[in-house]
């Protein structure tokens, strides 16, 4: 197979974006070593931090720069701040944006250097508003998946996804408290090679359609030092090791819990934020991931699973919602046809859909 690494077809896109995430990952350390979160209560009762706005800011900044013409679907907006109400957090997000860059002057004048000022990096922000859709090139940002867990010092993910025509082309997800090396088991505490001494922090999951998945430390410089990952083969599914969510509001661990015992699963799963599940499966560092609906009236939003998706499918991994069909990114910012996800290798997919049905259908 052509690997991600040795074609030209969406290398720009590529290359930008892992460099974008790697910025806006730094920004992210920062904010939880020397700052306090600033955490703002949003309209839906999820927080939102400084970490958050100031990431999105310097990803749209990078993607402004080089594709000026592409619609951007990104989970924050700028409204809390603006005007007066809004200025201390806006003072504090605009110090790190324009503190924050990559050491390789060479990467930095490549996603367009330095946001010119506050005010600018507010409207940037408000640039993530598209309603997306089936038509055209459109980027889809979650600054911080798993605001919670970085709140909580546990795992979350940095992530952008770039969809032409409603399909996923390009998928970057930057996990600053994954283990570094692709070898070490999954766990649900930060990596214990989470950071080492040379700038390096965590890792960066990287794919393009049709070419495979490749992962890559992340560092201060932005190098980009790139191995593929594959799944772990799993010839029986009693043998897997799952994760799920650490939030009990977000996936129904009860339901998991009934689905691993009748797939026979004696692992106890591992509880992790964000699509840092996606990224850890994807290398083989765990099997299945299962997100099973709390509520029927809760929509996913495209950007929790766009980036993450795309690696596990380039990683030879199958991702399809509770009942078995693709996600569907066409739709607009939700996904709004699908119920759940269901995240395994090819081969043991359709048997673990076929008792997700059974568990789920048991409860009507
Ligand atoms: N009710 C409900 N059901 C399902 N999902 C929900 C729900 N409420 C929120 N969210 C979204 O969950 C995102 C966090 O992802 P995870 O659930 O994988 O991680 S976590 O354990 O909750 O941190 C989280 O993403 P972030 O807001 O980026 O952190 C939310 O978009
Ligand atoms: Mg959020
Ligand atoms: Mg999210
Ligand atoms: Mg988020």
């Amino acid at each position: 197979m052509a690997s991600v690494r040795d074609n030209q077809y969406l290398d720009h896109e590529l290359h930008v974006a892992l460099l974008a995430v790697q910025r806006a990952a730094i920004l992210t350390k920062s904010v939880f070593h020397n700052h306090a979160k600033g955490t703002l209560n949003k309209s839906d009762a999820s927080p939102v931090t400084i970490g958050d706005f100031g990431a999105q800011a310097l990803i749209i900044s990078a993607l402004q720069h080089n594709f000026p013409d592409d619609e951007i679907v990104a989970e924050e907006e700028a409204k809390d701040l603006r005007g007066e109400k809004g200025q201390e957090v806006r003072e504090t997000v605009w110090n790190l944006v324009s503190q924050t860059r990559l050491e390789n002057k060479e990467y930095e004048e490549t996603l367009g250097g330095s946001v010119k000022s506050a005010d600018a990096m507010l409207d940037l922000i408000d640039k993530g508003d598209s309603q997306g859709g089936g038509k055209g090139r459109i980027w889809a940002i979650d600054p911080i998946d798993g605001t919670k867990g970085f709140l909580r010092g546990g795992q979350y993910a940095v992530c952008l996804a770039l969809m032409i025509d409603g399909d996923v082309k390009v998928g970057v997800l930057g996990c600053p408290n994954l283990p570094i090396s692709d070898s070490e088991p999954l766990t649900e505490g930060i990596g214990k090679d989470a950071s080492d001494e040379e700038g390096k922090f965590g890792v960066v999951f990287a794919a393009k359609e049709g070419y495979g998945a490749v992962s890559c430390p992340l560092s201060k410089r932005g190098d980009l030092k790139m191995d593929e990952i594959n799944m772990k083969p799993l010839e029986n599914v009693a043998d897997a090791t799952f994760c799920e969510s650490v939030e009990a509001g977000h996936s129904s661990q009860g339901d998991a819990a009934a689905i691993a015992k009748k797939l026979g699963i004696t692992k106890p799963s591992v509880r992790m934020d964000s699509q840092a599940k996606y990224g850890s499966i994807a290398r083989g560092a765990g099997d299945l991931y299962l997100r099973l609906p709390v509520r029927a009236d809760y929509v996913e939003k495209i950007w929790d699973h766009a980036a993450g998706e795309l690696i596990v499918r380039e990683a030879g991994g199958m991702v399809t919602d509770s009942e078995g069909n693709r996600l569907n990114f066409k739709l607009g910012r939700t996904l709004k046809e699908n119920k759940g996800v269901i995240a395994a290798p090819k081969n043991v997919h359709g048997k673990v859909i076929e008792v997700v049905k059974e568990v789920l259908g048991a409860k009507q």
